[in-house]
């Protein structure tokens, strides 16, 4: 895939042969030049250059086709053969005209890669994770299960989450793709699970949530939440845990856990009552009160409200201004403000998936769990 690194190749600038004096003369001025760019001008360019470069030098593409699985050798090899016949003089033209063009844009202070484009973070299925304007965007993406969170997507938010912190975006963001957040663990994750295999089971969720939560727990930059519909169950507990959380009008808050014959995880059971107080905690985590949108930011659970018809342009254009400010200066101030509290959180995290493996063998959750499947109950 082209996304792969490619390096330009140290061959560029070891030109031996003379020929053309002048444009090869120019030739040989744009490799030097090359070498005198300051940013890394992109995947896709350094493709075309290689490419350009190997056409200027040797010729039509007349090497083997490398095999599909050898990603590097197979995007060069493409975009040397994509040049099919065009002519030395011709390649060495283009590639002295590309490098001038790289220069230029570099000394006017708007380089080719600066411009705003996304990337899309390859190896999700369950997630979309992107990069653009310095932001890491973790999206649900089951939207027909109303992005309820499968083992899979567990895996992948720790896996996305891990990456997002130590890549070049400044913020991460976490999202859902849809009419919903999302609604919270997928309760097919306890179907199908014969009598005998029970406590294996709760013992591999219990350490699965735990990994899963400490990977919010440990995050080292800013982590928002754009909660862009109702969110449910663990996706509720995990905005104690984002540093702000925005949501659409539309948005609902709820966390059935008595409900489902289950108990608070994601630290909700130490975060809620210290930021909305233990009256308030006790509704929404012994009591299942769903909240609106309005009322999670009354509560404190929420940052800001924006009418649903605006929200995604208002929030992001929010969010790109927050991604421009320095990021080591934010990370470490995230940091300043979490870390007195990283040890405790990780205690209550683990206490948390204690519990939760013991109330996912009960009868209570279980019965729960049936019901919603024989469609007796929904929330
Ligand atoms: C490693 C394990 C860690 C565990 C951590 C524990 C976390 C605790 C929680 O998160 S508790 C919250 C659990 N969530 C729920 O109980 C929600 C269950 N879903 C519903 O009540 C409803 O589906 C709804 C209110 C979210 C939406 O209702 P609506 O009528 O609008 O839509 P549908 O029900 O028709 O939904 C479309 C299909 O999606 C399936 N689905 C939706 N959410 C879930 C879910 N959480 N788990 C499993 N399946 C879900 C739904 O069943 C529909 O499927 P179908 O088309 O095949 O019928």
């Amino acid at each position: 895939r082209q996304t792969q690194a490619v390096c330009i190749p140290a061959v560029h600038l070891h030109m031996t042969t003379a020929t053309m004096q002048v444009s090869q003369k120019d030739f040989e001025k744009a490799q030097e030049q090359l070498k005198l760019l300051k940013k890394d001008p992109g995947n896709e360019t350094k493709l075309k250059l290689y490419a350009l470069f190997k056409q200027a030098t040797e010729g039509p593409c007349n090497s083997p086709k490398p095999g599909m699985l050898d990603f590097v050798k197979k995007a060069k090899w493409d975009a040397w053969n994509s040049l099919g016949n065009l002519s030395q003089d011709n390649a060495r033209q283009k590639y002295t005209e590309l490098v001038s063009s790289l220069i230029s844009a570099e000394s006017a202070g708007q380089t080719k890669d600066a411009s705003p484009k996304e990337s899309r973070h390859g190896g999700y299925e369950t997630i979309i994770v992107s990069t653009e304007n310095n932001i890491t965007k973790i999206m649900f993406n089951r939207p027909e299960r109303k992005n309820a969170i499968n083992h899979q997507m567990y895996r992948e938010i720790i896996k996305a989450l891990h990456e997002a912190g130590k890549d070049d975006s400044t913020i991460a963001v976490i999202t859902g793709n849809g009419e919903y957040y999302t609604s919270g663990n997928d309760l097919n994750n306890f179907a199908n699970v014969k009598p005998n295999e029970m406590e294996k089971m709760a013992k591999d969720g219990a350490e699965l949530l735990k990994e899963f939560v400490s990977s919010f727990i440990d995050f080292p930059k800013p982590l928002i939440a754009v909660v862009n519909g109702p969110a449910i169950g663990i996706s509720v507990t995990l905005l104690g845990l984002c540093d702000i959380v925005y949501a659409s009008d539309r948005a609902t808050f709820h966390t059935p856990f008595s409900q489902l014959g289950q108990s608070p995880e994601g630290c909700s059971s130490y975060l809620f009552p210290k930021i909305m107080g233990l009256a308030k905690a006790n509704e929404m985590l012994l009591f299942n009160k769903k909240l609106t949108a309005a009322q999670a930011y009354a509560w404190g659970l929420v940052t800001e409200v924006f009418p649903d018809g605006t929200f995604q342009k208002e929030v992001w254009e929010r969010l790109k201004a927050y991604a421009s400010l320095p990021k080591n200066s934010l990370a470490v101030s995230k940091q300043l403000l979490r870390s007195m509290e990283k040890e405790k959180l990780h205690a209550v995290n683990s206490k948390e998936c204690e519990v939760l493996k013991e109330r996912w063998l009960s009868d209570e959750c279980l019965n729960a769990i049936v019901s919603f499947f024989q469609r007796k109950s929904k929330l």
